[in-house]
């Protein structure tokens, strides 16, 4: 009888804390609502009225990114005596949805700063590199960057031909880094490059390098499809010398360092997704409120409303997906497989929304006097950066096919 009174016990308090972390994704703790309602509160009075005006001119964001700073949202997972917010991957991905509902361009420039380039020093740093290259990157004043993909290699991530030797106490970089994001405006970025080739990509190490600096010069600004109020240049180094401290983690463990900052990164684009989408959907329900055809509100209209219907499951599903793979984060928990899931589902909802939304709205979703085409166009590279929609299938078949290793 005691063992069963214990087994009992046991089984309650495991239902317990099991149901502590599924209430999670049903009602959010507190201070977790108060960061998405503030996030929310500043993204439909401070970012929606003007991401157009940010899109069509391709202006970067400089007085909202200083704002979120102050709101504690560059800097979200760091601790507070480095001047971070000191909450967790949760709440980083809440802030991210509202923040890319608003404008997902600067979505993209809180989620660089946050998961690329401050998440990889957090984690590897030591005391010192914490200091001086997060603790000034969480106000907004300085944003950083992060550049792992060459032109002759992006999902081959591995494949890094960016060389690093060492001359003396310094390390001489060179090589072409392409798309990355953040360039103009940053103040550092972390760099991937090859200390050993004969080793292919257990031979990649990750630099920290200051922005501006001899030896470092940007390309062109991209023309790009979307989230055009982001900057996306590549980054030349051509004899660019910093000193043997500027090394991140151990020589060798560049390759690990840049999976494991993107497994965490697809939770924050993710999120970016989830934000588009939810803004296709605000568009489309309120505009099938608004227009008539055929002497009713269209949103009367059956073939309307399952197309409101499954944008909804989609972002719904895809939201769940993304806020266990921050819980399983936050809990020092494998997440690699959820958050390709998250990514791709993610991802997929949000360019299916958008173009819903447009086919909602008609005409109207085609020319740039509503928000639909923006959100048409930014969905798209959801679904190809930090590792494209067939990488995240590998990711989760290997993952899968793991789980049932005979
Ligand atoms: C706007 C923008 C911002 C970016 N920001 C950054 C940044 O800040 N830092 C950074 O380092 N990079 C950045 N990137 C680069 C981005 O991560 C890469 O573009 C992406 O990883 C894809 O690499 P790729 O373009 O070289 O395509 P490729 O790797 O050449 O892929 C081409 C096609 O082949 C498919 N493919 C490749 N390998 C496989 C495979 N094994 N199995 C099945 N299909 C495969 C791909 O899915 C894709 O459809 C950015 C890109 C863009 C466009």
């Amino acid at each position: 009888t005691r063992a069963k009174i214990r087994r009992r016990k046991l089984f309650n308090i495991s239902v317990r804390r099991g149901s502590r972390a599924l209430s999670q994704l049903a009602e959010l703790p507190e201070m977790h609502q108060m960061m998405r309602q503030t996030c929310r509160d500043y993204a439909a009075k401070e970012l929606a009225p003007i991401a157009a005006t940010l899109d069509k001119n391709h202006t970067y964001p400089a007085k909202q990114i200083l704002e979120l700073g102050a709101m504690g949202v560059m800097a979200v997972e760091v601790p507070e005596e480095l001047g971070g917010t000191g909450m967790d991957y949760l709440a980083y991905s809440l802030a991210m949805e509202e923040i890319s509902r608003g404008c997902a361009s600067t979505g993209v420039v809180v989620s660089v700063n946050n998961s690329l380039y401050i998440g990889p020093i957090l984690k590897y740093g030591n005391e010192e590199q914490k200091k001086q290259w997060i603790t000034p990157f969480t106000t907004g004043e300085k944003v950083g960057c992060f550049a792992l993909s060459e032109p002759g290699n992006g999902s081959d991530a591995g494949a890094a031909s960016t060389m690093a030797h060492q001359d003396g106490d310094e390390w001489v970089l060179n090589g072409t880094k392409a798309w990355i994001t953040n360039s103009w405006e940053a103040s550092a970025t972390v760099v991937f490059a090859t200390t050993d080739k004969a080793l292919k990509h257990k031979g990649i190490s990750a630099f920290l390098v200051p922005m501006p600096h001899p030896g470092l010069s940007l390309g062109k600004k991209e023309e790009k499809l979307g989230i055009r109020a982001s900057s996306t240049a590549n980054i030349i180094l051509e004899d660019c010398r910093i000193p043997l401290g500027n090394l991140l983690g151990s020589r060798g463990a560049g390759f690990k360092i840049a999976m494991q900052t993107l497994d965490s990164g697809r939770i924050g684009i993710a999120s970016q997704a989830l934000g588009i989408a939810q803004a296709a959907l605000d568009c489309a329900a309120d505009y099938a409120h608004k227009r008539t055809a055929f002497g009713a509100p269209i949103g009367k209209m059956q073939a309307i409303q399952f197309k409101l219907a499954d944008m909804a499951l989609a972002i719904e599903s895809a939201r769940l997906l993304t806020w266990k793979a921050a819980l399983l984060k936050d809990a020092k928990k494998p997440f690699t497989k959820e958050a390709a899931m998250a990514k791709l589902a993610a991802s997929e909802a949000a360019t299916f929304s958008a173009h819903q939304s447009i086919q909602i709205l008609g005409g109207m979703g085609f020319v740039t006097d509503m928000p639909a085409e923006r959100h048409y166009r930014d969905a798209r590279i959801t679904e190809i950066y930090e590792g494209t929609s067939e990488i995240q299938r590998l990711v989760i078949a290997n993952q899968v096919l793991k789980e049932y290793q005979p």
